[in-house]
């Protein structure tokens, strides 16, 4: 598939008319729809309650739980689409990485990877390691019918930076050194990355997700010439593995306004925007044949419901003429965030889209 052609999906499908996937394809919809980043879990009590006494990372194992939790965000603001419970470690947990997700702290990774002989522990994902997986998203996409389920995983430089760092970062120092320092070491890390993240997005694809997103969070922290040189071929690469399903694929990371034109060149149909660049301005910098997904600033939800109205209306004011726009945070549901103003939220961009 060419840079530029919309994504096929199956026309069999029963998303296949979604307005989820057809703002993805560039096409005209119903009305604009809506999901969130982190919509599964964080601010739910009913999350909550049935996650109690469950580590993050034994329940992502879990695929009635996996289930529950991804469609109670569906049930409850009646968004346009479900994404998979799962964390973006999951698969790396699968090949035997030694990590936890701490509460509040996010991944740690036991022994960090620093050397060759250290990443020489990683090795390839077949579909048996994930087995849950198969299993919840089959379950998932009967139970969803015509919503489409998103699947996803983390880029190979976010996931470098948690394996290499061993733990979240903010200035990403031990990864800029093995990018910096020893090119051919950090070259090999993030090309076995992107053959382990293409396989758990082809693994979630054939089970029935009907779109994915690579999630590379943590790239704004590097200049668009870094970006070029030592990460693009990685994320390139997972997004040719699944390019012959024809299903969309979406980028999205933080603080990416310079490198939002590369993230699209990489292979994605759909560029996701965080809140710091407007939407127009977003799409000049992607160019044609892009749909963009965004980009309410997460923190407007602490806000009263006038606020929230009137910042959702100034996205919606500059994403007017989009080719496709597919409505969302400019990052995730935080965990202190009301889950009424979510539902209200969602209920406000369909009314203001209907045609
Ligand atoms: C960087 C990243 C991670 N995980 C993820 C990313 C990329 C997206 C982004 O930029 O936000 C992706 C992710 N993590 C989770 C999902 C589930 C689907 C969804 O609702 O979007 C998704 C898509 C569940 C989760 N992943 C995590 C939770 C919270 C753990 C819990 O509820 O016990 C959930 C629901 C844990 C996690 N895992 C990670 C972090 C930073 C944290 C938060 C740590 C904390 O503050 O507690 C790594």
């Amino acid at each position: 598939m060419s840079a530029n052609e919309a994504p096929t999906g199956r026309p069999q499908s029963k998303t296949y008319d979604s307005a989820f996937l057809k703002a993805c394809r560039r096409e005209e919809v119903p009305h604009t729809p809506v999901w969130f980043m982190r919509q599964a879990g964080r601010s739910l009590p009913e999350y909550l309650k049935v996650r109690e006494g469950i580590p993050m990372l034994d329940s992502c194992m879990m695929p009635e739980l996996v289930k529950e939790i991804t469609l109670q965000p569906v049930r409850r603001h009646q968004v346009d689409a479900a994404i998979y419970f799962s964390d973006i470690v999951v698969p790396l947990k699968a090949i035997g990485v030694d990590l936890d997700i701490k509460p509040g702290v996010g991944p740690v990774v036991a022994d960090p990877i620093r050397t060759r002989a250290d990443l020489d522990r990683l090795r390839d994902l077949t579909p048996e390691d994930v087995w849950y997986v198969t299993e919840a998203v089959g379950m998932l996409v009967e139970e969803l019918g015509g919503t489409p389920l998103i699947g996803f995983a983390g880029a190979p430089f976010t996931l470098a930076s948690y394996l290499v760092e061993g733990g979240p970062s903010r200035n990403h120092e031990n990864t800029k050194a093995m990018m910096y320092g020893d090119p051919q070491l950090w070259a090999d890390l993030v090309d076995r990355l992107a053959h382990i993240t293409g396989d758990f997005l082809k693994v979630q694809i054939e089970a029935g997700a009907s779109a994915v997103q690579l999630f590379d969070s943590w790239v704004g922290a590097l200049s668009p010439a870094d970006y070029v040189k030592s990460v693009m071929p990685a994320s390139a690469k997972v997004f040719e593995a699944v390019a012959p399903y024809g299903v969309p694929r979406i980028h999205f990371g933080v603080g990416t306004g310079e490198l939002l034109g590369l993230m699209g060149q990489a292979g994605a149909d759909v560029v996701g925007v965080d809140w710091r660049v407007p939407l127009d301005e977003a799409a000049r910098r992607v160019g044609p044949g892009k749909a963009l997904q965004g980009n309410l600033d997460p923190a407007v939800l602490f806000a009263g419901p006038e606020a929230v109205m009137a910042k959702t209306d100034e996205v919606l004011a500059a994403a007017k003429d989009l080719e496709g726009h597919v409505f969302n945070l400019g990052h995730g549901v935080l965990p202190s965030m009301d889950p009424d103003a979510l539902s209200r939220l969602v209920e406000y961009v369909h009314t203001r889209t209907a045609r």
